[in-house]
């Protein structure tokens, strides 16, 4: 389908952070939106800004779907999106100092406690912000929230890497999101946070150069073992993994392993294979599911090879 030209999935991208200017063909300020929803906004600010490049983050792929195809019916060339958290993601992908606008409409406040691991505004946002963000770049919330709007004003304002602009209040701006609509329909309130970043911070980053990736070859391998693994935790340092299934092949010498890694708080679960090939055996991420390249799966393919290497 034509329209799904505008979104890039990052894990296959060789190297990290990504050149953007690669990607969209041309040099131009970066622009980011998290949350994008049916993508309203960054369709008409990036039809307004043909020079600039616009980056939409989008955890849902309905959404994302139908964001798609209005960037698509607006004809846009300066805009991709990417189907995946925002966070992770901003920090990973963007170099120190490369982005000059980021906006956030509407998010969920996520206000029980529980939930609070899903608000976008924690604090190693904050941190990631004042890496990614240029000198004088800014970062922009509405939400109708009230509490939310203040907390996210004062833990900026506490901040020395950013000024804060004072909230305003019912706010009117040329665009309007579905959301805003909604909200402005059932007479809520609405409030804008604006910050600025006046000060570099420092960022560490957790995914890894493609080459630093192994795939690992033994001589022979015990069988046994495999299964031995299955539910295991593993862990080194902030990076574990568990192999929670395990699949043989019944036509070639070949396991395929279900694993879940965490990297501190970032998870993801892939497939691993271990395949004979002529004299060995070989152990390497399966295609179909390619995780980032973080320490943890890293971790887990040497780990896996050392567990059932015959030695
Ligand atoms: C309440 S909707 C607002 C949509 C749109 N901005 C608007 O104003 O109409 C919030 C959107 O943020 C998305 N979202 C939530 N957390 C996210 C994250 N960590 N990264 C990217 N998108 C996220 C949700 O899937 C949802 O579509």
């Amino acid at each position: 389908m034509k329209y799904l030209k505008y979104s890039i999935d990052p894990r296959k991208e060789k190297n990290v952070p990504i050149n953007w200017e690669k990607i969209f063909e041309k040099k131009g300020e970066l622009y980011v939106e998290i949350g994008f929803g049916g993508g309203e906004y960054m369709a008409e600010m990036a039809k307004k800004n043909p020079e600039a490049n616009f980056i939409g983050f989008e955890t849902s792929l309905t959404a994302c779907d139908r964001a798609q195809k209005k960037f698509y019916n607006y004809n846009l060339n300066n805009v991709k999106i990417i189907n995946h958290d925002a966070r992770f993601c901003i920090r990973e992908l963007f170099a120190d100092n490369t982005i000059s606008k980021i906006i956030v409409n509407f998010p969920c406040p996520w206000p029980k406690k529980k939930h609070e691991s899903r608000r976008i505004f924690v604090e190693k946002f904050r941190k990631t912000l004042s890496s990614v963000l240029m000198i004088n770049g800014s970062m922009e919330l509405a939400t109708d929230v009230e509490w939310y709007a203040k907390e996210v004003y004062e833990n900026f304002k506490l901040d020395d890497h950013f000024e804060v602009e004072e909230i305003v209040e019912n706010f009117n701006r040329p665009i309007k999101t579905r959301y805003e609509k909604k909200w402005e329909e059932d007479n809520r309130n609405k409030y804008l946070v604006k910050i600025k970043k006046i000060k570099n911070g420092n960022e560490n980053r957790i995914i890894l150069e493609e080459n630093d990736m192994p795939h690992r070859h033994i001589k022979d391998i015990n069988i046994e073992k495999i299964t031995e693994l299955l539910n295991k935790k593993f862990q080194f340092e902030n990076e574990t993994f568990v192999i929670r299934e395990i699949f043989e092949s019944k036509i070639k010498e070949r396991y395929v392993l279900k694993v879940f890694t965490s990297d501190d708080d970032f998870t993801q679960d892939f497939f691993v294979n271990i395949v004979k090939r002529e004299e060995e055996w070989l152990i390497k991420l399966e295609q179909i599911t390619t995780p980032y390249r973080t320490p943890a799966v890293k971790y887990a393919i040497n780990k896996i090879a050392e567990e059932i290497e015959v030695k």
